[in-house]
């Protein structure tokens, strides 16, 4: 099959930590009870719309992972090939992992938690090795191509994705393959910047909502061929607006 190629990004359904509103990035945390419901909803909008994936891409993390089988087995798409990398993963979040966020918020003022959370460049200071949310020691990065972090910013995450879409994802579009990435906030949030060309400014207003597959139609360069679209997309406004929200409950 040639082009257009149909890529189909997809952030994990809510988390634990998403629902007690914490500072979340590398920590390995489970989907909550709602982020099950919504995994599941992705798989029949997937179905509904008749997007079969033949190739699934995730991240290491637990709630990526989660959400790509329970959305893959309501489609009917279980088997499919998977390949997951730690370049998928979220955004380290540094020495904010495990804060809570209003109290962040409440602690520093709104422009230095909205510069933490959405500025392109400054990455929050760095987690020490022996916290009890560093990553340091996690064994599932033993032996990765770089330095485990001990924070990022969306650029540092932008310089650790675009390698791995260019050598791997792109080589399944161009086969002709439907790929399905199932990752999180900042690290799709850092791939639509790619694609769609939003510069580093305006890249602080978007927001990705929990759950809702965002299909994209590519050309034979990978760009796009119009907006992405999100199968459903008065409950992803909804949730894009609730993740700008968060910290201010
Ligand atoms: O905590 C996080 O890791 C992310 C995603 O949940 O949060 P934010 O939207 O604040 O970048």
């Amino acid at each position: 099959m040639s082009e257009p190629y149909t890529l189909v990004l997809l952030r994990h359904g809510n988390s634990d930590w998403n629902q007690k509103n914490l500072f979340t990035g590398w920590v390995d945390v489970r989907l909550s009870d709602q982020g099950v419901e919504e995994a599941k909803r992705a798989g029949e909008l997937l179905a509904d719309a008749g997007i079969e994936a033949d190739v699934l891409y995730t991240s290491v993390l637990t709630r990526a992972i989660q959400t790509a089988n329970l959305a893959l087995d309501v489609a009917d798409r279980a088997w499919i090939p998977v390949k997951r990398s730690w370049r998928l993963n979220e955004r380290h979040y540094g020495a904010l992992q495990g804060k809570d966020k209003a109290q962040t918020l409440a602690e520093y003022g709104q422009e230095q938690f909205m510069t933490w959370r959405r500025s392109f460049d400054v990455p929050p200071p760095p987690i020490d090795p022996g916290d009890e949310y560093s990553q340091a020691h996690d064994p599932r990065y033993v032996g990765i191509d770089g330095p485990v972090p001990d924070t990022e910013c969306l650029k540092d995450v932008i310089d650790r994705m675009l390698p791995y879409w260019e050598s791997d994802i792109t080589v399944d579009l161009a086969a002709g393959r439907t790929v399905l990435v199932t990752a999180h906030g900042n690290s799709l949030r850092a791939l639509v910047k790619h694609l769609d060309g939003i510069s580093d400014e305006e890249i602080s207003e978007l927001n990705i909502p929990t759950g809702i597959p965002l299909v994209y139609k590519l050309d034979a360069d990978f760009r796009p061929l119009g907006p992405g679209e999100y199968l459903d997309p008065a409950a992803a406004a909804a949730g894009a607006a609730a993740v700008a929200a968060q910290g201010k409950k």
